[in-house]
């Protein structure tokens, strides 16, 4: 029954549908457009490959492979692991794109604008299991429905015929609790749902009982009976294929032999299937065939042998069209390119709630997400920036009576953060060489008289000037410190000026004064100035973490792929996954400057609008960044590591190419 199918499809169709397509050529009427009828040739083939070659990097996994699966067959995939089966079927699908020849799928090119392959008319079943392990079985089928465009009510007919077929167990049972052989069939059941013109099935049966194994092959002949719907599919045992109506035998990136089992079988006088596949792969080897580019073989011929100088690449028994075939050409007018471009709001919303529903199953991830870039800022806030405390400091004072200005300058100064260790001039140098001490504060033994001398005369020698001076000796290894005591010993001395002369301390003041500031405030401390900073860079590199480890696990774990032959374009999944992030951003920041302006108190005084738009562009700018490391980047860990690389060379370049950018901006 397969093979008279078979024969059909080889017979019939092939010869004719040649000749009209070269009539075609010659009237000069070859103007395949979207719209046009495809020539028989096509419709009648559910998916045709033509010299098709891929590699990766040198590796050529795929050399010239003609391969034809008939429009309303079951076409079975066989070969040794790692001939390359999975690799075709991803070029079938369009998630690889072939280095040569031509794939038509269903009439058009894979990812052809407005084909629906990849799309609806597309059921494609990965060997990855390719599923949300955070969903349930209700919620991944529900997804998949969704991008479909199933109704809810379709929806779930379908899902409670699949749970029975494929023998799943619960709809709420979660993925990640199934075991293997349970969830292979739940992306059997997503494969299924839409009932499909064409099913690609990458080992549907592996890990499945033989009774289960015996059901799913029943309703892959059962589906195809209508005629309507084609079925590829890739097994390891290879006498289930036997079932199907045409098998392909495929050995390192070439078909063998290519028909149905019952005539492959006679074809070497072998009994089982794989009898006839040892055979041929035996005889390869000794003929030790390299392929060529030559095109496909005629129709199915029995009498053709392997053996007898057949052409390399060509199958022993074809279902194809003969040599020579054109393949059409195909073309878009711009409305069907520019619907094929636009996202499609239903996607979008797909994903976006697909992205909701993963973060509410993740709750400890989520509140990780939301708490972490609080917990940063306030960590900063709590130890960045703040006044130094309990700093040591040698004095020297030469000056012995109490009622001297030393004691009373040094009384000024802010004991919470600078501790003073009176010491002789020896032990005060030899402690900060020591590391015990920041600097030595010291005074001559007339610091008084010389100090009042200073503010009463008019003219006074260089050693009174020198006397009356209070002398500093810094340990400038740690630059913040230093700075601080500086400051501190300048208002020490400004407040004891002002408590000995009052109104007439401005005749010691220095000639240089220091206004209100224009913008801040004279006390801002260093807090106040790194914390802006600090979130901006929190949110940035958040962002680019979570987004380029979610793409990229996504990616791994088959789900990019999966979601794009169901009919998600990339630009549909970015704008998801920035909706979805959008959220986030927003919850981080809300918690942020709650924390930062309510707890912590820092400051704002411009638009806290303008702040809040500021930070959810950084966060915008991160994810972009996000983006891009996973577009260039396949595992995670190396996501991670450059991620963490780039941040300093970042932080650093965006000041300095921005402050660059801006100077040769205001010197034009
Ligand atoms: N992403 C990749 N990068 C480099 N090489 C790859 C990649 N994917 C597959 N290959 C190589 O291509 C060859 C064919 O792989 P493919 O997965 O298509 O084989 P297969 O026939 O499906 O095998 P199996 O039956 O074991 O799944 C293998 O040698 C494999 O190592």
């Amino acid at each position: 029954m397969a093979s008279d199918a078979a024969d059909a499809a080889g017979d019939a169709g092939d010869a004719d549908s040649t000749e009209m397509q070269q009539q075609q050529m010659k009237e000069g009427n070859m103007k395949a457009d979207l719209e046009a009828p495809l020539p028989p040739a096509q419709s009648d083939s559910a998916i045709r490959c033509r010299d098709v070659c891929r590699s990766y990097g040198k590796l050529k996994v795929l050399s010239n492979l003609n391969l034809t699966v008939p429009q309303g067959h079951i076409y079975g995939l066989l070969g040794p692991s790692g001939c390359g089966k999975t690799t075709l079927l991803k070029c079938i699908v369009g998630t690889l794109k072939i280095s040569r020849g031509h794939i038509t799928v269903l009439g058009k090119p894979p990812a052809f604008p407005g084909h629906e392959v990849p799309g609806k008319m597309v059921g494609y079943m990965p060997q990855d299991l390719a599923l949300y392990n955070e969903f349930n079985i209700s919620d991944t089928l529900t997804f998949f429905g969704r991008i479909h465009g199933l109704t809810q009510k379709e929806t779930q007919a379908r899902m409670n015929f699949l749970i029975d077929f494929l023998h799943l167990p619960q709809k709420h049972s979660l993925i990640r609790n199934l075991s293997g052989g349970q969830r292979r069939r739940v992306s059997l059941g997503a494969a299924l749902l839409q009932n499909p013109e064409l099913l690609i099935l990458d080992e549907p049966t592996v890990g499945v009982d033989p009774v289960l194994r015996a059901k799913i092959w029943q309703h892959l002949v059962e589906i195809v009976k209508t005629g309507k719907v084609s079925v590829i599919i890739t097994t390891h045992y290879i006498e289930e294929a036997r079932q199907a109506n045409v098998v392909g035998l495929m050995r390192n990136g070439h078909l063998l032999a290519e028909g149905p089992p019952d005539a492959v079988m006679k074809q070497h006088s072998a009994t089982t299937l794989e009898h006839a596949f040892l055979q041929l792969c035996e005889t390869t080897d000794q003929n030790s065939i390299k392929p060529t580019s030559s095109p496909q073989s005629g129709p199915l011929d029995s009498s053709q042998s392997f053996e007898g100088g057949r052409e390399e690449n060509q199958p022993i028994l074809g279902v194809g069209p003969p040599a020579g075939e054109e393949l059409p050409r195909f073309s878009a007018n711009w409305k069907v390119q520019a619907r094929h471009i636009l996202p499609r709001g239903r996607n979008v919303a797909a994903l976006f709630i697909k992205t909701m529903l993963r973060m509410r199953r993740m709750p400890g991830s989520l509140c990780f997400q939301f708490l972490l870039p609080v917990i940063q800022t306030s960590l900063i806030c709590l130890c960045v920036g703040g006044d130094p405390r309990g700093i040591q400091v040698a004095v020297v004072n030469n000056e012995t009576s109490p009622s001297a200005y030393s004691h009373s300058l040094l009384s000024f100064l802010d004991n919470s953060s600078i501790y003073q260790v009176p010491l002789s001039h020896k032990d005060a140098f030899e402690g900060v060489y020591n590391g015990d001490y920041w600097g030595v504060i010291g005074f001559g033994e007339n610091f008084t008289s010389y100090l009042t001398k200073r503010m009463m005369q008019r003219h006074v020698s260089k050693e009174v000037i020198d006397g009356g001076s209070v002398h500093v000796w810094l340990d400038l290894t740690n630059r913040q410190i230093a700075l601080m005591l500086q400051k501190k010993i300048h208002d020490a001395f400004q407040a004891f000026v002002d408590n000995k002369m009052g109104s007439m301390s401005y005749l010691v003041a220095l000639p240089i004064k220091f206004e209100d500031p224009i913008y801040g405030s004279q006390n801002t401390d260093f807090t106040t100035f790194v914390t802006p900073g600090a979130v901006l860079s929190i949110t940035f590199y958040l962002a680019v973490g979570l987004t380029a480890l979610s793409f990229v696990l996504e990616r791994k774990e088959g789900l990019l792929d999966r979601c794009w032959v169901a009919g998600v374009s990339s630009v549909e999944t970015m704008l998801a996954h920035l909706f979805s992030q959008l959220i986030v951003i927003s919850v981080q920041i809300s918690l942020m400057l709650l924390f930062i302006l309510l707890v912590f108190k820092t400051p704002n005084e411009g638009s806290l609008l303008l702040a809040i738009i500021l930070i959810v562009l950084q966060g915008m700018a991160g994810i972009s960044f996000g983006l891009v490391i996973s577009a260039a980047i396949d595992d995670e860990q190396s996501a991670n590591q450059a991620a963490l690389g780039i941040f300093y060379p970042n932080l650093i370049l965006s000041g300095k190419a921005g402050n660059r950018f801006l100077s040769a901006k205001l010197q034009h």
